[in-house]
């Protein structure tokens, strides 16, 4: 038997029509939500996430500017910008882009942003928010992947998922994201000893390791479902995940294909993340 393969363009763009929808609905009122995005230096492959980004704002209805900065950019000037984009009306989420030169405290710039403007969740205020249960945003790609459990219809309480990496932007969130739909779950990471004796326990297995094809069939139960949110860029510029696809085929009950899934569903939780961001300010605004 072969796993069935997620169809994430099939899901991303249902998902990305019920946006518009709420978007256009939003504009009614006269709101229309807002991204801004930073990104500093010359990094290629953030060039390509963040253009993916401002297209699906566009495509979406959403307003959308984009800040490049130069590598040597001081900080100071970074930090001057972001309370620019804070006090800016017309922009409901900020986004920057990681990674950061070595000159630039990732944890400086991540503090001065508006944790009400902070759609990938990374202010620790929203990070504490999450970790109690709290209304707000979700980190973008444990939320995708959460989204993408829901659409191809798994129940997730109850169930064992193993999350292999312990990242503050995907591990752990994805942790907590999973244990809030009530599932038990286990995190590994590079310490962790007789690993495939516990991912082969996993009802739903989330790789988040950042090595290419380093998840294989020895690491899966028969059925279980793979959801592969690595992406990394091999030497012959091909994309690969970090499940070996091929190999995990025909063990797998359900898997993610890289590219294609869980790296547009990250686009698509950052839109939802702004538009709710934009709802808020739109509701505040109403009752005020
Ligand atoms: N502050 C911040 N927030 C982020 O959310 C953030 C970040 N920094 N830095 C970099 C990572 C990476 N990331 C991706 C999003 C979408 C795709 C995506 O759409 N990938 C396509 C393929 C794109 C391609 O061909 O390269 C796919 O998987 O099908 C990939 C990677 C967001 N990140």
């Amino acid at each position: 038997m072969s796993a069935q393969v997620i169809n994430g363009k099939e899901i991303v763009s249902a998902y990305r029509a019920e946006i518009k929808e709420q978007v256009d609905a939003l504009k009614d009122r006269g709101v229309q939500p807002g991204l801004a995005v930073v990104i500093v230096g010359d990094d290629p492959a953030s060039h390509v996430y963040v253009r993916n980004k401002a297209k699906a704002c566009e495509e979406a209805g959403m307003h959308s500017e984009v800040y490049k900065l130069p590598e040597a950019t001081p900080e100071a000037e970074v930090l001057e910008l972001i309370g620019k984009l804070n006090a800016d009306a017309s922009i409901h989420g900020i986004l920057v882009q990681s990674p950061l030169p070595k000159h630039i405290s990732e944890e400086r710039i991540v503090e001065s942003i508006d944790p009400l403007k902070d759609v990938d969740c990374f202010h620790p205020v929203n990070v504490g928010n999450l970790m109690i249960g709290k209304e707000g945003p979700a980190p973008c790609t444990p939320a995708g992947v959460i989204e993408i459990l829901k659409k191809i219809g798994v129940e997730i309480a109850g169930k064992h998922a193993v999350v292999i990496g312990r990242s503050n932007i995907v591990g752990k969130p994805m942790a907590m994201l999973l244990l809030r739909e009530h599932a038990t779950v286990t995190v590994c990471h590079s310490r962790t000893q007789n690993m495939e004796e516990i991912t082969r326990q996993a009802d739903i297995l989330v790789a988040a390791v950042g090595r290419p094809k380093m998840i294989n069939r020895s690491h899966v139960k028969p059925g279980a479902v793979v959801i592969d949110v690595g992406i990394n860029r091999l030497e012959t510029g091909k994309l690969a995940g970090d499940v070996d696809f091929d190999d995990v085929l025909d063990t797998a009950g359900w898997i993610t294909p890289v590219p294609g899934c869980v790296g547009p569903m990250t686009i698509t939780m950052l839109l939802r993340n702004t538009l709710e961001s934009a709802q808020r300010t739109a509701h505040t605004e109403a009752v005020r």
